[in-house]
């Protein structure tokens, strides 16, 4: 089916395995025409034409186009980015550093020159760094670049509390706070279940707090774990389906709030760095980010885990000097 000029465009840089999946979703929710964009020839292609297969079966209206030119992802409203590569057993997400950052350095050129008015989502691993060096690269403004992690990690979270507690997870409001690797903070103060906080839920069912720093602490390193059984690379289910909700908040105008690595200056301490906090994400972006009262252990925690990310970025500015 050919691009429908009345439709939204979805722009999926990167169409491996959560390429694939985002694909697959935004189809299925005829969130927009697709267009699947990777450097591996043939394999946009293929993947856009077993997708566009789907449509009789599942009845959905979307166009799927593979390519391996960026001029195709031109008049995109939504860009996801997963373009570079996963880790495997053994390996932190920032030793992804290298390799990534001149994937985003393409990645980036290539949205500037063809796609500067698109609401950007990147996915690629180490995530908060590579959101910031994706900005830099594209010259786009801030509020129309953000990273995803906030939302998975949330859901792993709201996951383990929810089999913790034997409740459904859609009564699990989970918040993790802070950048995409072990550092991340899980806030229990501010997660609920059915509007109760978890510490009180807790000691009214008895579960005492080393069960939930178990729970915290599985949840900080819940893409290893994913990593470690799957062997050949990372999670892509939860982390495809988390930028989708990003994606319909802004297409939709949602103003959600929704944990992101947004691009945070003056609040929770930080000045100029892409981190996960609570962002308002709606037709025009980032619209706010959320500054929450911390506990000072909290806060500690968020500083650890906010100069882990920094120390991320001056890694990038040695790599590559025009980010100095
Ligand atoms: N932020 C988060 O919460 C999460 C991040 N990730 C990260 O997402 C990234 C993608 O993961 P997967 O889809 O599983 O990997 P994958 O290996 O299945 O797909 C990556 C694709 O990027 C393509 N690629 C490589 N260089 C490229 C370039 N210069 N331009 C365009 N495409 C290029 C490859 O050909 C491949 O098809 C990884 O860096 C991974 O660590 C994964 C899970 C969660
Ligand atoms: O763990 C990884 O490498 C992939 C990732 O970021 C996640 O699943 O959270």
């Amino acid at each position: 089916m050919a691009q429908n000029a009345g439709r939204k465009k979805i722009a999926l840089i990167g169409a491996g395995m959560i390429g694939g999946t985002l694909a697959h979703l935004a189809a299925k929710k005829e969130m927009g025409d697709i267009v699947l964009f990777d450097i591996a020839e043939g394999m946009p292609q293929g993947k856009a034409l077993d997708l566009s297969q789907c449509g009789p079966v599942e009845g959905f209206d979307a166009s799927i186009t593979g390519t391996n030119d960026y001029a195709d992802i031109a008049g995109a409203d939504v860009i996801i980015v997963t373009a570079g590569v996963p880790r495997k057993p053994g390996m932190s997400r920032d030793d992804l550093l290298g390799i990534n950052l001149s994937v985003m350095k393409a990645v980036g050129e290539g949205i500037k020159t063809h796609a500067p008015d698109a609401f950007v989502i990147c996915i690629t691993n180490p995530l908060d760094a590579m959101v910031w060096a994706l900005r830099e690269f594209s010259g786009l403004p801030a509020n129309k670049v953000v990273g995803m992690a906030g939302v998975l990690d949330s859901a792993r979270f709201a996951t383990f509390l929810a089999w913790e507690f034997d409740c459904s997870v859609r009564d699990v409001n989970a918040f993790v706070l802070g950048g995409h690797g072990d550092t991340m903070v899980p806030v229990l103060s501010y997660s609920t279940i059915s509007g109760i906080p978890v510490p009180d839920l807790a000691k009214i069912k008895g579960v005492d707090a080393g069960r939930l720093d178990e729970i915290v602490d599985r949840t900080r390193k819940g893409g290893g774990e994913i990593v470690g059984l799957l062997k050949t690379g990372s999670a892509y289910y939860a982390p495809a389906t988390s930028a989708i909700a990003m994606a319909e908040a802004y297409l939709g105008d949602q103003k959600r709030i929704l944990p992101c690595a947004a691009y945070v200056e003056g609040k929770y301490g930080v000045d100029g760095l892409y981190v996960g906090v609570p962002a308002v994400i709606g037709a025009g972006g980032i619209e706010d980010v959320v500054e929450i009262e911390l506990s000072d252990e909290e806060a500690a925690n968020l500083k650890v885990s906010t100069d882990a990310v920094e120390e991320l970025l001056e890694a990038c500015k040695g790599l590559d000097s025009s980010l100095a």
